[in-house]
């Protein structure tokens, strides 16, 4: 198969679809990569090494998407690449499509084959696409609050761990899941006071039995989400109903009442954000404030470190990668049924419920349109 990465263009975005390693799996098992001039470049992946690895260096996106069968990004297709896209392409990346309403409408005039890697499953019904970057960005969330809690910034001025004398800062973390585990383990590791929220009560005792009565573990339902949120200097907003656009948990009435200086990160604002104040900003300029809270709401945190994120999203996309390319993308959704719910739009069709129900559209079952490729 023809596979084709082009440079990410969003504010910032330094990860790239493949690096040269994972090209020299695909180049050995017979496949053609094309790679666009200087795709990994600021990561230290040099087009010699590409080349190295059997890639051919192609000057600019519009050719790689000319010449591809199959393309491979990190985030979701920005508008000038979405207009490239052609019914003969397979597209895998984050998509993150429920909130995204122009996104989604030139995905199927597009007829293009599109496959999220955050909606692909395993067999534990956890999300391998997803995980590795949301261990990233929950370990970002406490370094970006830390940051956002100085005076600077409009925060608090607080130290997360205080000093010998001084109380420690109070982070609330909403969601227990990848990202919210690996933000209290950041934020245990600075000291600070620490209590997570979720529904699910199983992910509650997890913690519970690695933390002991270091951090507080709380049921979330409505009361106690406002008290701890009122009481906080520091929430971490890490949620997620798979493929779905967020809830808002957090009101703009609750927002009006938090302490000024207290700090919103909200991981989730890629699926719309679960601070009902949140809109997505970028690392140019990460942070604004309402009511003196300050929110910072970057939707693709782990491309601020993008070497380390690049590594560790291709540890996990490589295998699904080379099942489409040895298989084709008709046959390899077909016998991977954790592949096939990465499915999200396909020749004109959207096949993941949560998608199609949030944005009122007709619903297709990806079993059935796979039929149409
Ligand atoms: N901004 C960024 O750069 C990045 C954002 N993310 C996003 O972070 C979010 C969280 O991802 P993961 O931790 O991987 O998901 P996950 O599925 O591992 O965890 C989500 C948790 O939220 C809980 N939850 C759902 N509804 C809840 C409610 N009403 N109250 C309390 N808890 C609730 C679930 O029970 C689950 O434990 C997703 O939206 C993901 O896309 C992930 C990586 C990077
Ligand atoms: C998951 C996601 O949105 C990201 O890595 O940017
Ligand atoms: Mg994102």
């Amino acid at each position: 198969m023809k596979i084709g990465i082009p440079k990410e263009i969003k504010n910032h975005e330094y990860r790239v679809g493949l690096t040269p390693m994972a090209v020299l799996e695909l180049t050995h098992h017979g496949h053609d990569v094309a790679v666009e001039t200087l795709a990994g470049d600021a990561i230290g992946f040099s087009d010699e090494q590409y080349q190295a690895a059997g890639a051919q260096i192609l000057n600019t996106a519009a050719d790689v998407f000319d010449w591809a069968e199959m393309i491979v990004k990190v985030k979701e297709p920005q508008a000038v690449e979405r207009a490239m896209l052609k019914p003969e392409h397979t597209l895998f990346t984050y998509l993150h499509l429920a909130p995204d309403v122009p996104q989604t409408q030139d995905l199927i005039k597009s007829g293009a084959v599109c496959i999220a890697y955050e909606t692909v499953t395993d067999a534990r019904g956890q999300l391998p696409l997803l995980a590795p970057m949301s261990e990233v960005a929950g370990r970002m969330s406490v370094q970006a609050g830390a940051h956002s809690l100085e005076i600077a910034q409009g925060g608090r001025g607080l130290l997360l761990g205080g000093v010998p004398g001084v109380e420690a800062a109070k982070v609330v973390v909403i969601g227990a899941g990848v990202v919210g585990q690996n933000a209290v383990a950041m934020a245990v590791g600075t000291g600070a006071d620490v209590v997570v929220l979720d529904k699910n009560v199983d992910v509650l005792r997890q913690l519970d039995k690695q933390y002991g009565n270091r951090i507080k573990t709380v049921y979330s339902n409505k009361e106690a989400l406002e008290r701890h949120v009122l009481e906080a200097d520091l929430v971490v907003g890490a949620v997620l109903i798979p493929g779905a656009a967020a809830p808002k948990l957090v009101t703009r009435d609750m927002i009006s009442r938090m302490k000024k200086g207290a700090v919103l990160v909200d991981v989730a604002i890629d699926q719309g954000g679960c601070f009902e104040t949140s809109k997505a900003t970028t690392h140019a300029e990460p942070t604004y404030i309402v009511d003196g809270v300050v929110h910072y709401c970057v939707a693709n945190m782990p491309g601020a470190v993008a070497r380390t994120s690049t590594m560790a999203l291709n540890n996990a996309t490589l295998p699904f990668v080379l099942q489409l390319a040895n298989k084709g993308a008709k046959q390899a959704m077909a016998d991977n049924p954790h592949l096939l719910d990465g499915l999200n739009v396909c020749r004109g069709k959207v096949t993941y419920k949560s998608v199609a129900d949030d944005q009122n559209l007709e619903h297709v079952s990806a079993e059935d349109a796979l039929a149409l490729i």
